[in-house]
């Protein structure tokens, strides 16, 4: 379901899902463990790796979201309803087909859209029972089908069964809970910056990165037919969107209107069409236009033709690192003396010539704030954080197995989140640029 919900601090009012019931209780899973690669933690704790099979994760070819129908039914997924929403669209009285927005007339051509065929997101709920397992990889992104994050699941897994679920959180528990095998999920986009909830979140679960995939971005502006950009007073869409077409929207296409934030692009387009919104504009890719019904208003409408995100692929189990091809390596870290640790840290890759890619840092949630004296008397001094980094070396590496040793000397707490083939697809500006 969704609702309208207050503006954000930018501005952007959000059209969120209610909140989800609590989770069914968890079925516990047991599975067999290798001891080929390890992974640091804090406890010094090691964990395994899959054979290589498994660990490839199936970069073959084909199609994404195959037998769908099966899926649903097996797994009883709840069909997430949107609301219609009050319009700001008045019919005319007497014409059939003739619809007033905005003070325009216009032709009322709205197709009849059943996306009924479509598989409706996993929700928390859903997260009981274990469907019946098929041949094909099991892939949960998070949105709806036309989602960004649905074409990275095919990029990053050909021939995989892409299974949507409704929150980051749903499709972390998925893979934990065995309803799917991999998730894949946005870490960070070249406009818009980091997805700070999937730090969070690959913190707070145990899944592996086992690869990434870097997806390049081409936004469209969707209406339903017959709807013309005059008259559109709202665009909505994901909030990453909203930011990486803001100029655009508004310099290009003089588009002054209200913004909207809602959980997913392909799920504003499906938003548009579902509720029959002649005002309401959204932000989505040209799959998603197909899936809903609705018309491309505007095309590449990204405020920079270099608009990637990067993907990560999650796993329950480590892949075995390589050193036959270029790998990245993802590390978190802290350090209970405060942030002085950083430098001491990234010259341990300096020092071996090892390239870091990313660094990124969230807030320390078990120790935010770091007081003036030891006594924990007087006002706070300054915040913790976690700092995560990647770096351009694999674990079989000796260089990035020193490097991790000496860091290991240095933190009090440091996890491997995984080490995994870099995607190295030569990239190409978007279409229109
Ligand atoms: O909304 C979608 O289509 C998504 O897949 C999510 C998402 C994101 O989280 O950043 C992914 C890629 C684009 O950068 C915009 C949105």
């Amino acid at each position: 379901m969704q609702s309208l919900a207050p503006s954000s601090s930018i501005g952007i009012k959000s059209i969120m899902r209610s909140p989800s019931p609590l989770p069914n209780p968890r079925r516990r899973v047991n599975f067999s463990v290798q001891s080929a690669a390890r992974s640091f933690d804090s406890n010094q704790s090691v964990s395994a790796a899959a054979p290589p099979s498994a660990a490839a994760g199936g970069f073959t070819s084909g199609g994404v979201g195959k037998n769908r129908a099966d899926w649903q039914s097996s797994c009883a997924i709840l069909a997430s309803k949107v609301v219609s929403q009050q319009q700001n669209t008045e019919k005319t009285g007497g014409a059939d087909n003739i619809t007033v927005v905005n003070g325009h007339r216009t032709l009322d051509l709205v197709p009849v859209v059943d996306s009924n065929n479509l598989p409706k997101p996993l929700t928390i709920t859903d997260l009981s029972p274990a469907p019946m397992h098929g041949a094909q990889l099991r892939v949960a992104y998070q949105g709806v089908p036309g989602a960004y994050s649905e074409a990275a699941a095919g990029k990053a897994y050909p021939e995989c069964d892409a299974i949507p679920c409704d929150q980051f959180e749903v499709a972390f528990q998925a893979v934990e809970l065995w309803i799917a095998d991999r998730a894949v999920l946005p870490v960070e986009n070249s406009l818009g910056g980091s997805i700070h909830r999937n730090y969070d979140l690959l913190l707070r679960h145990r899944l592996h990165i086992v690869g990434e995939v870097q997806l390049p971005v081409h936004h469209c502006l969707l209406a339903l037919p017959g709807v013309r950009k005059e008259y559109i007073n709202r665009v909505i869409s994901h909030p990453q969107a909203l930011a990486q077409c803001e100029l655009t929207l508004t310099k290009k296409l003089g588009l002054n209107v209200t913004r909207e934030a809602v959980d997913d692009t392909a799920g504003a387009a499906e938003f548009v069409a579902a509720n029959g919104l002649r005002d309401t504009a959204a932000i989505a890719s040209a799959r998603a236009a197909e899936l809903y019904g609705l018309n491309i208003l505007a095309d590449g409408i990204q405020d920079d033709s270099s608009n990637i995100t990067r993907f990560v692929m999650l796993a329950r189990e480590p892949i075995i690192p390589r050193t036959d091809r270029p790998f990245k390596t993802s590390i978190v870290f802290a350090h209970d003396k405060g942030t002085s640790v950083l430098f001491k840290v990234l010259s341990a890759f300096a020092f071996r010539n090892i390239s870091l890619t990313k660094i990124e840092s969230r807030p320390h949630r078990n120790r935010p704030i770091r007081l003036v004296d030891d006594a924990n008397v007087g006002t706070a001094k300054h915040f913790e954080y976690m700092f995560y980094v990647d770096f351009e070396a694999s674990m079989a590496d000796v260089r990035a197995q020193n490097a991790l040793a000496e860091v290991q000397e240095f933190t009090s707490f440091l996890r491997v989140l995984g080490s995994y083939p870099m995607d190295m697809t030569p990239w190409s500006p978007s279409r229109d640029d």
